[in-house]
């Protein structure tokens, strides 16, 4: 099934699985035309249940096998500011899922993973810790827009961003009420008071999110149709305040496309979740 709203496209799957597999597929696409026009494409991966899904999807081998992962940069949008290996990270998940078989089976160069720093161990915390490592991972996109350099100088090309929505509207880590919605002159930040565990995280902001070309919004599960559907409402009448609905004010330059499952539509509760 297929609708349009005047600015987004919408695409709703029969389950979550199903949505996996057809937007792994669309990013095996995305990231071949991008290599094949600039030489090298960027994706920012999310975390979460349908995040982490997509990465599975994508490490079957008739998919995997068909992109130059040699040319392709992986970076976050968010991350759980966690010590390193912590299962609950972003990136370890998404390592699990298929980071691991693209470095050893398909020629992924590690240094081309850019994961978000991990937190020191408890012992040897420092205040500022989250907001430095959101400085440090702010340097690595500069340092890459050098070499592919997108419509924000301090921010390479971003083909694609994939982004889960939580409940409260979140994307990435820009929860509703929190001062990082709000954040200008950054391109990643730290947060300090996540409402959703861990507490502490680093997202990308708004301003980068919106530098994109394309951002599609990946969403299953009954328990986000309330959500889904006043955003996208919101969305429709023109409404993009982050505050108190995150997900109303991301865009992607070229697309801004929503992929469901049938419980996130509205239509019934395919047990996805
Ligand atoms: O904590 C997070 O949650 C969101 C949404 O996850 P989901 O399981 O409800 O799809 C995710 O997009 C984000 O990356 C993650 O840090």
């Amino acid at each position: 099934m297929n609708a349009e709203t005047p600015d987004d496209q919408l695409r709703v799957h029969t389950d979550r699985q199903a949505l996996c597999r057809t937007v792994a597929g669309d990013l095996v696409d995305v990231l071949r035309e991008a290599v094949d026009t600039r030489g090298t494409a960027s994706a920012v991966l999310t975390g979460g249940g349908t995040g982490t899904g997509i990465l599975e999807a994508l490490a079957a081998p008739e998919l995997a096998g068909q992109v130059d992962w040699s040319a392709v940069h992986l970076w976050w949008g968010d991350e759980r500011f966690l010590p390193a290996g912590n299962g609950e990270r972003n990136e370890v998940q998404a390592t699990d899922a298929l980071l691991s078989a693209l470095v050893e089976d398909h020629g992924l160069p590690p240094e081309n993973i850019h994961r978000m720093p991990a937190a020191a161990p408890q012992t040897a915390r420092s205040v500022n810790e989250v907001h430095d490592a959101a400085r440090v991972y702010a340097a690595a996109l500069a340092d890459h827009a050098a070499a592919d350099p997108g419509p924000d100088p301090r921010l390479p090309v971003l083909d694609v961003v994939l982004l889960g929505m939580g409940p409260d509207a979140h994307v990435a880590s820009l929860f509703p009420g929190l001062p990082g919605l709000s954040a200008t002159g950054q391109t990643v930040i730290g947060v300090t008071d996540s409402p959703k565990p861990p507490p502490e995280r680093i997202s990308l902001t708004l301003e980068s999110l919106g530098t994109a070309r394309r951002v599609w919004l990946v969403v299953a599960g009954q328990d986000k149709a309330e959500t889904v559907s006043t955003v996208r409402d919101a969305r429709e009448r023109g409404q993009r305040d982050p505050n108190p609905l995150p997900a109303t004010a991301v865009n992607g330059t070229v697309q801004t496309r929503w992929d469901l499952d049938r419980g996130a539509a509205g239509l019934e509760d395919t047990g996805a979740d």
